[in-house]
């Protein structure tokens, strides 16, 4: 795997003005991104999201998940505290890509759970790995992060890559009546630490969505 640095530019959003930095996988062809907010190179904690792409939430509004809420989230809580970074992985479907993502929510609408979807696919549950946020990071100047995340797969994978997790924070938004099984799927299955009690419903997030 290389990861090379390609250019950086300004990114206006609703929360911030932040910093979009834009790197390329030779080996994958991917590219992925790195948006960063005020001075992380410092050698303090920094508040972080590792967010695996997901074209369906991220950017066509899906419900079926909590991928888009959590993303504008983690953009608010980093505007919020004017610090911060955001890795923007194109790992869509947990690694399997858009078209298979899309095979797999075919076998989710007739009945099957996210992980017997992917497994029945002939794929582990989740593809993703991690180590390329390492030179993005390295270039960045980060090594010490607060992690937004709810899965201590995650948390161990960026760990043994060598980066710090100096705390987790819970990133608990989004749940609506689409996502509900979903969500109590991946507590149950993919050992995410959250309680569905614990979660924000969509209906009262900052996302600006039809919630029902
Ligand atoms: N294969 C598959 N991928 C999915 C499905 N729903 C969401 N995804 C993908 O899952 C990834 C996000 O993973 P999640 O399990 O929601 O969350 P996470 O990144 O593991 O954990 P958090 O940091 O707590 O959000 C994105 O790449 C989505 O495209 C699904 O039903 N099947
Ligand atoms: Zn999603």
């Amino acid at each position: 795997m290389t990861i090379r640095f390609i250019a950086s530019s300004r990114l206006p959003t609703p929360w911030a003005t932040f910093n979009m930095h834009g790197f390329e996988d030779d080996e994958t062809g991917k590219d992925h991104i790195a948006l960063t907010l005020g001075e992380v190179d410092d050698g303090e904690p920094v508040l972080g999201r590792v967010h695996s792409e997901c074209l369906t939430g991220d950017a066509l509004f899906s419900m079926r998940c909590d991928c888009g809420y959590q993303l504008q989230n983690a953009l608010r809580r980093i505007a919020e505290e004017g610090r911060g970074v955001l890795l923007y992985l194109r790992q869509e479907g947990r690694g399997i890509g858009l078209l298979n993502k899309i095979r797999a929510y075919h076998l989710q609408d007739e009945g099957a759970d996210t992980v017997e979807a992917n497994e029945a696919l002939g794929f582990d549950a989740d593809m993703r790995r991690y180590d390329l946020c390492i030179p993005m990071l390295a270039h960045l100047g980060i090594a010490r992060l607060r992690l937004m995340t709810n899965n201590p797969r995650k948390v161990i994978a960026l760990q043994e890559a060598g980066i710090e997790i100096s705390e987790r924070v819970p990133l608990t938004t989004g749940l609506n009546a689409h996502n509900e099984q979903y969500l109590a799927t991946k507590a149950d299955k993919l050992g995410h630490m959250m309680a569905l009690a614990q979660f924000v419903p969509a209906a009262d997030t900052d996302c600006e969505r039809i919630s029902r």
